[in-house]
C-alpha cells in the first residue's frame, strides 16, 4: 500500500486528479470504478475541468459505481444517480451507455445484484477503483462483518453510517436503511485502487487503517491483501497516525 500525504482537501483532490488522468492516456478503453460521498467532489470537479479544457476525453471510458441505496427514485437529489450526474457524468463527455450504477428502484433487487457482477464481468475487469472510506472503515456499502468474499448485495446500514450521510437529508428518518453495493470481493478484483481520505474525523480510521489488523470487522482492511493500492490523504487524516517515520 503506497501513502502519498497531502497538505489539504484540495491538494488531494488535485493528486487524484492527476492520477487518473495519466491512468486514463495510458488505456485504450479505461474501465474506472467511481464512489461518492464528500471526499471525491473535488476530484471529480478537477475532472470536469480537465474535460471542458480539452485536456481529457471520457469518450472510451466506462465507469461502474460502487453503490447505490435502494427504493429511491434516481431523479432523487439524494441518490447516488443524482449525485454522480450533478458532480461529474452530466457534465463531462462520456457516453451515457458506458455510465453504470445498481439501480436500487428494481423490482428484483437480488436480480439487479447479479446483472451487476455480469456487466463488470462483461467490461472486463475494472482498471481503477476509486474509493472513500466511512468513518467505521466500510467501502462502499460494506459495513464492518461483510465477508472479504462478498460480491454485489443487498446490506443493512449500520446506524452510524446513517447517522453520517444524514447530513443531505432533513433528517435521519429519510436516510434509506438499505444499499445495494459492489461487494467487497468485487471491489478487490479491480487492477488498481485508489484510496481518498480526508479529514480530522477520519483520522481514526486511517490510523486503524494503517496499523490496525487486516479484519472483516474493518473492511477497508483488506486492502492490505490486494498487490497495487494508493491511498492519498491530507495532514488531518494523517494527524493521528502512529508509527510517523
Ligand atoms: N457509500 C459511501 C462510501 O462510498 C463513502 O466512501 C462514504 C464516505 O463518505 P464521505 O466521503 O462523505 O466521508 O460514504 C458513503 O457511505
Amino acid at each position: 500500500m503506497e501513502i502519498i500525504r497531502v497538505k489539504d482537501y484540495e491538494e488531494m483532490s488535485k493528486t487524484a486528479s492527476s492520477y487518473i488522468l495519466e491512468k486514463l492516456k495510458q488505456l485504450d478503453a479505461p474501465v474506472i470504478g467511481l464512489a461518492t460521498g464528500s471526499t471525491p467532489e473535488g476530484l471529480y470537479r478537477l475532472l470536469v475541468d480537465e474535460n471542458k479544457k480539452g485536456n481529457v476525453s471520457f469518450k472510451n471510458v466506462t465507469t461502474f459505481n460502487l453503490d447505490e441505496y435502494t427504493n429511491i427514485e434516481p431523479t432523487d437529489p439524494n441518490s447516488y444517480h443524482y449525485f454522480m450526474n450533478k458532480h461529474l457524468l452530466d457534465h463531462i463527455d462520456i457516453p451515457k451507455n458506458q455510465i453504470h450504477l445498481p439501480n436500487g428502484n428494481a423490482e428484483d433487487l437480488e436480480a439487479e445484484c447479479q446483472e451487476y457482477e455480469n456487466k463488470i464481468s462483461e467490461a472486463g475487469k475494472i482498471d481503477l477503483q476509486v474509493l472513500g472510506i466511512g468513518v467505521n472503515g466500510h467501502i462502499g456499502f460494506n459495513e464492518p462483518g461483510t465477508p472479504f468474499t462478498s460480491r454485489t448485495h443487498i446490506v443493512t446500514l449500520d446506524e452510524s453510517t446513517r447517522e453520517a450521510n444524514s447530513r443531505f437529508f432533513n433528517s435521519i428518518d429519510e436516510v434509506p436503511t438499505q444499499a445495494i453495493t459492489m461487494g467487497i470481493g468485487t471491489i478487490m478484483e479491480s487492477s488498481e485502487i485508489l484510496m481518498l481520505i480526508s479529514g480530522e474525523q477520519k483520522a481514526d480510521t486511517l490510523n486503524r487503517l494503517l496499523n490496525g489488523e487486516v479484519s472483516e470487522e474493518f473492511p477497508a482492511s483488506v486492502l492490505h491483501k490486494h498487490s497495487k493500492v494508493t491511498v492519498i490523504a491530507d495532514e488531518a487524516a494523517c494527524s493521528k497516525l502512529e508509527n510517523l517515520e
